[in-house]
């Protein structure tokens, strides 16, 4: 079964349709580098409101160390992703489990550096290019997802229902993340896309 992580949640009732719908993972972006970026108290409000056994993950890019020690005391969140330049000994200095984005857009020039995070629990392929935001709706070309690393990994990068089926079925992947394609606007989750992405990640199977 794949695994789905609905990242860039801003408000409550988004988070709790998509745990309703089977999601096992939400996303709160903490970063002033996104335009889906809450506060702390947000970020607070919308993990707390989850029922047991979905999964919260707090997103940084690049960010001073002092946000995310504040974000794990306020929002105690399951998991941190970090988005940017991090290195691995910089990631794990919080003593959290913690997901690392890599930037696919480059094609296979980035393959490189899916090995340069071996503390990460889990490594997340994303579409965008090398210093570039994510959730930018960018897919990467799937049959790069390599198949001999030890890490589950996260395929990320403009999914939506409509080819979600496609890339499971080619990247195999533990699990998928999915923000813009279930948006009506950024921030902002769309229920029908949102309901029919859980339903097209579940009949990949
Ligand atoms: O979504 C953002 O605004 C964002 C900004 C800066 C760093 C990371 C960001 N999102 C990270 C995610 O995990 C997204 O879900 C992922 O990039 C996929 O997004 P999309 O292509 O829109 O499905």
């Amino acid at each position: 079964m794949t695994r789905i992580k609905c990242c860039g949640m801003t408000r409550i009732e988004d988070a709790l349709l998509a745990a309703q719908l089977g999601a096992d993972a939400i996303g709160v972006i903490l970063t002033a580098r996104s335009k889906r970026r809450v506060d702390i108290a947000q970020a607070r409000a919308i993990c707390a409101a989850l029922p047991p056994f979905v999964g919260t993950v707090a997103l940084f890019m690049d960010d001073e160390a002092a946000l995310v020690r504040e974000v794990i005391d306020a929002v105690q969140p399951d998991l941190l992703q970090f988005h940017g330049n991090e290195s691995d000994a910089w990631c794990a200095q919080f003593g959290r489990r913690y997901l690392k984005a890599i930037a696919m857009g480059d094609g296979v020039a980035a393959l490189p550096r899916l090995h340069d995070y071996p503390g990460a629990a889990a490594l997340l392929l994303d579409g965008h290019g090398l210093g570039e935001a994510g959730g930018s709706g960018k897919a990467f070309d799937w049959s790069l997802m390599p198949t001999d690393l030890k890490q589950p990994l996260i395929l990320a990068g403009g999914l939506s229902a409509e080819n979600v089926a496609a890339a499971v079925r080619i990247a195999r992947p533990w699990a998928v993340d999915v923000s813009s394609g279930i948006e009506s606007a950024p921030g902002i989750k769309d229920p029908a896309k949102m309901a029919a992405f859980v339903q097209a990640v579940r009949a990949a199977g």
